[in-house]
């Protein structure tokens, strides 16, 4: 009997007729001159990465000026929330003792966003919560402004010149990693500092901030099982901890804000729908509201239904992570996604992960809250083991953490330039088959899995984390198409794109990076897809050329079957291509 997948799509759409996720506005033409750095640049800012020269900078700008007419708290996005936001509070708490007004400022930055290959859909993302963030914040009489600015270079004297007009003194954000934004925040603070205005950049992305952890040598970990040995030490749940401990919450600013006539306007300054050169296909758009819903109280929702209710197939694809009509039993951690999640998190025929990662990406949810939500199973203790789901997860949150950090402390990462510097002259074929690139985007490389998760991806924004390791491999290795260009193309599709993760993702796939996957372990497409996707449910979700297709030619059809369905046939020989990738990564630069 032939099975049928269940569509699982939101109203009006199927996911076969997804095709073009966003309004592109750039080439992958124009890619590679632009963004790679030579060996010599890389090596030069690894020996003094910007990030401590930013806590050099900050340290210089101690706060020492005298109390001004405000406190700006300028939002990133990185920090797309209110509570347990660790610069926010901090600039609550001044502002209460100084007894002036708290204004929170978000600056939109078009050409960041071309420049860091930012998806449409993470953009409307940030839009979304920044109109929750408004309506949140303006219930404690504070003001949200949204501004956007256009040239990248000038955003700390635009951002100075909006606290002059403020008369603020004290400017409190959280530190983002990348070497552009740590660049920017430098300049900053040395404007601030002839201005007299003085700027706290805070610790909050991380559970453990880069720079606490590190080798006997005093060197940053590039292995991450010491790293995680280390960081767990770091872990407490003591009052006196501050790893864990919930940022302070907001207090209101005095209602008599309202009627200032410079900081009453603030409240009126809108949040706008879309930033040009960003704009979501209608359907899309509606889409990513469906799959992706906005807010804090969105994001701990999804991270409760993950602690408490069971995986199921019918969530697989993209659905509502909070269907109304869910009437879920909760589970106990034995039962819960959280409690199997050492055994199913690389199954991708259900919603076995939390899909929180849009949510940490954008910071509407802490790190700090996720690990907090776990300890209720685990009688008020961090559980860390690898035996256990929760233990799992919590490594998880580490994976994130370790990213972060190698990208604060190896800034060569987000220079376009592989960690392990002998595998930068690779011999790739993209430019002899651009072909092969499209068809991976587009989920036509006649590979089941590797055509489900493409199309996964262009669907809901979002892949499941085995899934993005075998596309990911079977880029690079099979199709031996260089890992920026994937890498560019995840950031241009993901809902969750984060230069640490998916750098290290893709650096980890290609055997370039930190703690990589040996180059000569390659993945083999289809028995990986047996053992993510057993039953095939998730292939002929996404796949529906094979929707009829039972048993194990889901994995692998033969050509006579592809070519009666419509289905491509495999653009290259597996063995032979694995062949050809550790011949090339064995002598780099050799055919
Ligand atoms: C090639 C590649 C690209 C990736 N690109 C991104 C990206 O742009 N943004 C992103 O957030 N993650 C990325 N990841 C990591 C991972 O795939 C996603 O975080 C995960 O799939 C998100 O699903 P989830 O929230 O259900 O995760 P869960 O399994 O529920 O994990 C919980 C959280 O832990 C973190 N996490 C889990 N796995 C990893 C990991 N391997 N590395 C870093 N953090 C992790 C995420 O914040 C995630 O939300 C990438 C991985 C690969 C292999």
């Amino acid at each position: 009997m032939l099975k049928r997948a269940r569509s699982l799509s939101p109203p009006g759409v199927r996911s076969s007729l997804i095709m073009s996720p966003t309004k592109r506005t750039r080439t992958d033409a124009n890619f590679l001159p632009n963004k790679i750095a030579t060996a010599e640049a890389a090596s030069k800012v690894d020996r003094d990465p910007p990030f401590f020269k930013l806590l050099n900078a900050l340290k210089d700008n101690a706060r020492s000026s005298p109390k001004g007419a405000s406190v700006v708290y300028w939002m990133r996005m990185e920090d797309l929330r209110i509570s347990d936001n660790r610069a926010l509070a901090q600039a609550s708490a001044l502002a209460q003792k100084d007894n002036v007004p708290l204004v929170v400022l978000f600056v939109l930055s078009p050409q960041d966003y071309i420049a860091h290959d930012r998806s449409a859909r993470r953009i409307d993302f940030t839009l979304r919560n920044l109109h929750e963030i408004k309506s949140s914040l303006a219930e404690h009489h504070v003001p949200l402004c949204t501004t956007s600015h256009t040239p990248r270079i000038s955003i700390p004297s635009h951002v100075l010149s909006l606290l002059k007009e403020w008369g603020a003194t004290q400017l409190f954000a959280n530190i983002e990693h990348e070497v552009d934004e740590l660049r920017r925040d430098i300049k900053l603070c040395e404007l601030a500092k002839k201005e007299g205005i003085d700027c706290s950049f805070v610790h909050d992305k991380c559970i453990v901030p880069p720079g606490d952890i590190l080798t006997k040598e005093g060197k940053a970990y590039s292995v991450y099982s010491p790293f995680l040995r280390s960081w767990i030490k770091h872990l407490s749940l003591k009052k006196e901890d501050i790893h864990l401990t919930h940022a302070p919450t907001l207090a209101d600013n005095a209602f008599s804000i309202r009627d200032h006539s410079t900081f009453g306007r603030l409240f009126e300054v809108p949040v706008p729908e879309e930033v040009e050169g960003f704009t979501l296909q209608p359907d899309e758009k509606e889409r990513m509201r469906f799959c992706w819903p906005a807010g804090e109280d969105a994001a701990r929702q999804i991270l409760d239904r993950f602690v408490h209710t069971m995986a199921r197939g019918s969530q697989l694809g993209a659905v509502n992570p909070l269907p109304e009509n869910a009437k879920a039993p909760r589970n106990s951690a034995k039962d819960s996604r959280l409690g199997k999640y050492k055994a199913a998190r690389d199954k991708v025929d259900a919603d076995t992960t939390s899909r929180l990662s849009p949510y940490l990406a954008a910071g509407v949810i802490s790190a700090r809250q996720c690990i907090r939500a776990t300890t209720e199973f685990s009688s008020g203790k961090i559980d860390v083991s690898s035996e256990t789901g929760i233990g799992r997860w919590v490594q998880e949150i580490a994976w994130r953490d370790f990213y972060t950090h190698v990208l604060a402390l190896f800034p060569r990462v987000s220079m376009g330039r592989p960690f392990q510097e002998k595998f930068a002259n690779i011999k790739w074929e993209a430019e002899t088959h651009k072909d092969h690139l499209q068809a991976w985007k587009d989920g036509r490389t006649g590979v089941p899995i590797v055509d489900a998760g493409m199309r996964q991806a262009r669907a809901m924004g979002w892949m499941h984390n085995r899934l993005r390791m075998i596309v990911a491999m079977y880029l690079v290795k099979d199709l031996m198409i260089d890992w920026r260009l994937g890498e560019k193309y995840f950031m241009e599709i993901l809902i969750d794109g984060d230069l640490a993760s998916n750098n290290g993702g893709w650096q980890w796939s290609a055997s370039t990076g930190v703690d990589p996957a040996p180059y000569f372990r390659i993945f083999n497409p289809y028995i990986q897809s047996q053992k993510a996707d057993p039953t095939g449910d998730f292939i002929r979700h996404f796949v529906p050329e094979l929707a009829n297709v039972r048993g194990p030619e889901i994995h692998n059809p033969s050509p006579k079957l592809a070519d009666k369905l419509g289905y491509p046939r495999p653009r290259v020989d597996h063995n032979e291509a694995r062949q050809r990738a550790i011949r090339r990564y064995k002598s780099p630069g050799q055919e």
